[in-house]
């Protein structure tokens, strides 16, 4: 019997410098916490596969880099996107406002298909929470994201927005052409740095 097809999705990650994108992507690609804030340079890659409804989704996901000065090569990762993920730290309102400007520039780059989940990570912090959690839902609503809340420290809700981003990548753009024939597909070589923690990595924050 032929193999069944896997479904292909690109998908990135971005948001502000320390605001736990690395912890999301290491938690739900490797069930991996660290306390440590190793800041990311360029972007680490990792593919995640799962089955939805007895369809075999790959999940290819970017963690970029938060901090300013990598603003610029952001496009190379959010390129071709099917889904991005935009986490703010639900105890810095600067963070939230940072990913207002991301759903502004993604929307004017990547267009209304782009399937958005708005993310406010570290819930296990509610009490020192800065964003006021019905302002985020509501703007998450007026841009056409979906709100999460999470906490990649306590592996909570983690998995429940992927697996929602994954069904809304299925349903809003079918069978993705993301697959290995696909000139799109990142290349390797291409500013990969990833499992080298003493070379891409310094400690901050
Ligand atoms: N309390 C708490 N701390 C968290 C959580 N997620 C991440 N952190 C901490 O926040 C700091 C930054 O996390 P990172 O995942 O490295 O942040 P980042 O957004 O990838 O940062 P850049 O690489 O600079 O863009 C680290 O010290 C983490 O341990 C969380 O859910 N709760």
């Amino acid at each position: 019997m032929a193999e069944r097809l896997s479904l292909e999705y690109k998908v990135v990650l971005l948001g502000e410098g320390c605001v736990g994108k690395t912890s999301i992507f290491l938690r739900y690609t490797e069930d991996k916490f660290s306390e440590k804030h190793d800041v990311t340079l360029q972007a680490a890659f990792r593919t995640k596969k799962l089955t939805l409804s007895g369809k075999r989704v790959s999940l290819h996901i970017w963690d970029t880099a938060g901090q300013e000065k990598f603003h610029a090569i952001a496009p190379i990762y959010y390129r071709d996107s099917r889904g991005a993920i935009l986490v703010y730290d639900i105890t810095d309102a600067n963070s939230f406002d940072r990913v207002k400007i991301w759903v502004k520039e993604l929307r004017r780059m990547c267009g209304s298909d782009l399937v958005l989940a708005i993310v406010g990570n570290k819930t296990d912090m509610e009490r020192d929470r800065h964003v006021q959690e019905q302002n985020a839902i509501e703007y998450a609503g007026q841009v056409g994201a979906k709100h999460f809340h999470c906490s990649a420290k306590l592996n909570k809700g983690i998995e429940e927005l992927f697996l929602d981003l994954t069904r809304r990548l299925i349903s809003s753009q079918g069978e993705s052409n993301y697959n290995a024939r696909s000139p799109t597909r990142p290349q390797p070589s291409l500013d990969i740095v990833d499992d080298t923690p003493e070379e891409k990595r310094n400690s901050c924050c």
